[in-house]
């Protein structure tokens, strides 16, 4: 995204703001002709701002809107993205957002900053190259007043404190030299209920439901590599501890959100392994156990650094006690018993996941992250999916693992082996779990949405939250409300 140059060859500029280097400058006429040209110009821009003020869109970003540019870092478990914004305040002083290739720009890098444990300062490359990639997208003389944050999610979550703080401290240092905005407090690891709110946010504002009616808003259900979320207005009681309140416009919004850290892909992959190795370690027999969850034939021969999230048990350690023998509603009974371990420490009503409560869930969802992968692998219809995908998955779990290979030669191998275990994990805790019917038509699987396809990345939804509503970063403001930005 080059930074947008302006529409108009002659700019007026606020006094207050130096000219950025798009702007002409008119040199002093050497003759009678020369001045009259000057009159004409002059005159043709003023007649265009008279049209163009009733069109303030055509204005924004260029005129009296210049662009201004926010960098946020998603510090994920299986990888690390910056996503660079330009966005603008139009004449009613109102943030205006395009997502699109000329104000946003995003770049993943992998492992994730979680794979650093070891080797914090190792993390310091990573961020590094993400800033210079957020550098080529903003213009030189914008970057001290175009703030940086970074903010760490499950894969920092599940890490010890001690260690966070390591690989915090790494970035810090790299952000404080970048050159943009930054304080020490605005690299962190946020809250799982946070992600899950800032995805709910995004997903609203790119459906056009962000401002109106609650319950016509658009929930949420994420399946990421470390955690899954679940986020959406309930019209039923939730206690405290998952309810969030958040104001958009003139309208508040209760919100159910909970992360369920653990129950990401990834990380209930490993302890599906783990505890199949534990129970091969106490059998009496052969002591080798069969795996439902990835298809027959597979060696587990990978060792966890050539899986992007780190998150995979190490997997050569199971060979040897451990037997791939994929079947789907065997991996289904397995997953779910996953979901419904520590159920007896329930305190609610009840707990769908965990000890965890949840509310019914009533009205539309997206999928997104794995769900999304998982279904787009398996080419299923947008609505009625979660039917399809018990024969698809069934279907997928009982092929041999080297003729999958060959089926899909150009899937990576970290993705094709995870499929299996994937779709019957996505019915264990959608439909058998939090109780989603698998011929419900209201849940629809995504990577991105609305008219403008925007992605559905939590990170958007914190660039816009943080833009409209008084935070903790800017001491108690918004950017909307600071004169810096
Ligand atoms: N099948 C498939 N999986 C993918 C692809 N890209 C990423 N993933 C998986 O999707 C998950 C990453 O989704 P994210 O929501 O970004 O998860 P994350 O941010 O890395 O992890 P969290 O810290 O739990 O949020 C990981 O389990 C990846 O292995 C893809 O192209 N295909
Ligand atoms: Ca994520």
């Amino acid at each position: 995204m080059e930074p947008e140059m302006d529409a108009l060859k002659v700019k007026i500029l606020p006094e207050h703001q130096s000219s950025p280097s798009s702007t002409y400058t008119v040199t002093k006429p050497k003759s009678k002709s020369l001045i009259l040209l000057l009159i004409a110009t002059v005159a043709v821009t003023l007649g265009l701002l008279y049209v163009f003020s009733s069109n303030p869109v055509l204005l924004s970003g260029s005129l009296f809107c210049p662009l201004r540019y926010s960098v946020l870092i998603d510090a994920g478990s299986s990888g690390t993205r910056v996503h660079v914004f330009a966005y603008w305040f139009d004449q009613y002083g109102e943030p205006v957002f395009d997502f699109g290739e000329k104000h946003y720009a995003d770049m993943k890098l992998t492992p994730g900053l979680s794979a650093y444990a070891d080797d914090p300062e190792g993390a310091s490359v990573s961020v590094t190259n993400l800033v210079e990639f957020a550098k080529t997208r903003i213009p030189k003389i914008k970057l001290r007043t175009s703030d940086i944050r970074l903010m760490g999610t499950a894969g920092m979550r599940l890490l010890e404190a001690p260690v966070q703080e390591q690989i915090l401290d790494v970035t810090r240092r790299v952000l404080r030299s970048s050159g943009f905005m930054f304080r020490d407090e605005w690299a962190t690891v946020i809250s799982g209920s946070d992600e899950g709110i800032y995805a709910w946010v995004i997903a609203n504002h790119a459906l056009g439901s962000l401002g109106s009616d609650p319950l016509e808003t658009t929930g949420i259900v994420e399946l990421g590599g470390a955690s899954a979320q679940a986020t959406f207005v309930s019209s039923g009681h939730v206690p405290p501890e998952f309810s969030r309140t958040i104001a958009y416009g003139n309208v508040s919004y209760t919100i159910y959100s909970h992360s369920f850290l653990h129950y990401g892909k990834d990380t209930a992959l490993k302890r599906l392994l783990e505890s199949l190795q534990n129970s091969a370690e106490n059998s009496t027999g052969d002591g080798i156990v069969e795996d439902p969850c990835t298809p027959r034939g597979y060696i587990y021969d990978t060792s966890s650094q050539n899986y992007s999230s780190g998150f995979l048990a190490d997997e050569s350690k199971l060979k040897g006690s451990i037997q791939a023998a994929g079947n789907f509603s065997k991996c289904r009974s397995a997953t779910f018993a996953l979901l419904q371990e520590g159920k007896d420490n329930c305190l609610y009503e009840h707990c769908s996941i965990g000890s965890t409560f949840t509310p019914d869930l009533q009205g539309s969802f997206l999928a997104t992250s794995n769900f999304y992968y998982t279904a787009k692998f398996f080419e299923l219809e947008e609505k009625g999916w979660l039917s399809e995908l018990i024969p698809a998955g069934t279907k997928y779990c009982g092929e041999e693992w080297s003729k999958l290979k060959s089926e899909y030669p150009t899937t990576e191998e970290e993705y094709l082996r995870g499929y299996c275990f994937s779709s019957a994990y996505t019915i264990s805790m959608l439909h058998d779990s939090l109780g989603i019917a698998l011929d419900d038509e209201r849940i629809t699987y995504a990577s991105k949405a609305g008219a403008k396809h925007i992605p559905l990345d939590w990170a958007l939804g914190a660039f816009i939250l943080d833009t409209v509503t008084p935070t903790s970063y800017y001491g108690g403001k918004s950017r909307k409300h600071l004169g810096f930005v």
